[in-house]
């Protein structure tokens, strides 16, 4: 049993004169006691929606939600025992910073200097330290972020929900924060969700990562296992700077395994003890699938591949050089600078062992060698 589980958990927005919304679908998690959980999808894929339903702002359209075995769907916010830091759940104007953040202390009946204690502490890891006396309309956007970030995590809850925490603070600013809330959270062994669409930001913080598109769960593992394995097309192409190359190919049967071919110009010989049951079987009943190929995996200046080159980028400490061949655009990504321009013919070496497969349903039939 997990700390925060989630059944088959649906969300429907319906407004008068407007077709209803199915912002989540049939969602299931667990989430383990001390586990930190990053939300991650693109605008509108119903992240927000999840986060504001386990906090008691949006009623749970079907399913249930259970924190530590009680279910709470039904309960209040107040009565969940879940700290929130929302976007634009907004500070109290008449009081102070200093006083904004004791206040979510007060149910809590702790000595003055306590909270005092607890308020310098949480302010000083979030660097709102100098502004405690100020009022929320002195200071600026990215502050109130903090302030409402400390609002959250001044308190001793079952769970953390945070929505886009850092969304408006600087890049340098978001990575030293992040560090110092990861190992706040871990040291305290605290349960956190957080939602975000910046994929750096959910490797950062998250243990696991929560992909959605389109109301749905598309895939709940660490970072590693979704570059890995990821579990489905979307899932390839979302996760990874830059996506996966994704191209269409024919299948064959050859001598002991499959022949995939892309065009006439890539093909690969894929050896049947080189895949498993469920893809020899898949590819054995399908004409066309989907390969995908991170473009680390691409080497470049050697191959069979021939590629007319679109662009070559030199980022400082790797190359992105894109080219085009057999009508698909294909992007290799390597660790030395090579001197290609556009039109110039390049040759790209695509190895068996670094495909991917997807089948029917985009489902993905076959991973790539993990090396
Ligand atoms: N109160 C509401 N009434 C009607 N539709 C809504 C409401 N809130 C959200 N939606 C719709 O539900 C879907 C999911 O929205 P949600 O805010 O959960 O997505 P999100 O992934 O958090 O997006 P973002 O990153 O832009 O916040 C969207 O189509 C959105 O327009």
């Amino acid at each position: 049993m997990g700390t925060l589980e989630l059944r088959d958990l649906d969300k429907v927005y319906r407004s008068r004169g407007k077709p209803p919304v199915h912002a989540v679908r049939s969602l299931n998690m667990n989430i383990e006691k001390g586990e930190i959980v990053a939300l991650l999808g693109s605008s509108g894929c119903g992240k927000t929606s999840t986060l504001r339903m386990i906090a008691g702002f949006e009623s749970v359209t079907a399913g249930s939600i259970a924190l530590r075995g009680r279910r709470i769907d039904e309960l209040p916010p107040a009565r969940r025992k879940v700290a929130m830091a929302f976007e634009g759940y907004s500070l109290y104007p008449p009081l102070t910073v200093r006083q904004n953040i004791a206040f979510a202390l007060k149910s809590q009946q702790l000595s003055r200097s306590e909270v005092s204690r607890r308020v310098d502490t949480v302010a000083r890891l979030v660097e709102i330290d100098d502004i405690l006396e100020s009022f929320p309309r002195a200071i600026s956007g990215g502050q109130q972020q903090r302030v409402s970030l400390a609002r959250a995590l001044v308190r001793y809850a079952d769970l953390y929900l945070l929505d886009e925490p850092m969304g408006q603070l600087e890049p340098q600013l978001r990575a030293v924060l992040r560090g110092r809330i990861k190992n706040l959270l871990a040291e305290r062994e605290m349960t956190a969700i957080f939602v975000t669409h910046d994929q750096t930001e959910a490797s950062a913080l998250a243990d696991r990562i929560a992909v959605m598109e389109d109301g749905v769960l598309q895939q709940f593992a660490s970072e590693k296992e979704l570059k890995n394995r990821p579990a489905n097309l979307f899932v390839a192409s979302f996760i990874g700077e830059p996506p996966m190359n994704l191209l269409a190919a024919d299948v064959a049967r050859s001598d002991g395994g499959f022949g995939l071919s892309i065009g006439s110009d890539i093909s690969f010989q894929m050896r049947g003890d080189a895949l498993g049951h469920t893809a020899q079987k898949a590819l054995g009943e399908l004409s066309r699938v989907r390969v995908g190929i991170r473009p680390q995996k691409i080497a470049v200046g050697t191959g069979d591949a021939r590629v007319r080159v679109v662009s070559n980028q030199w980022l400082g400490d790797q190359s992105h050089i894109a080219g085009e061949c057999a009508g698909n655009l294909l992007i290799a990504v390597i660790p030395s600078r090579i001197a290609a321009r556009p039109g110039d013919i390049v040759q790209f070496a695509l190895e068996p062992r670094h495909l991917h497969i997807f089948g029917p349903d985009d489902a993905c039939i076959h991973h790539a060698e993990v090396s």
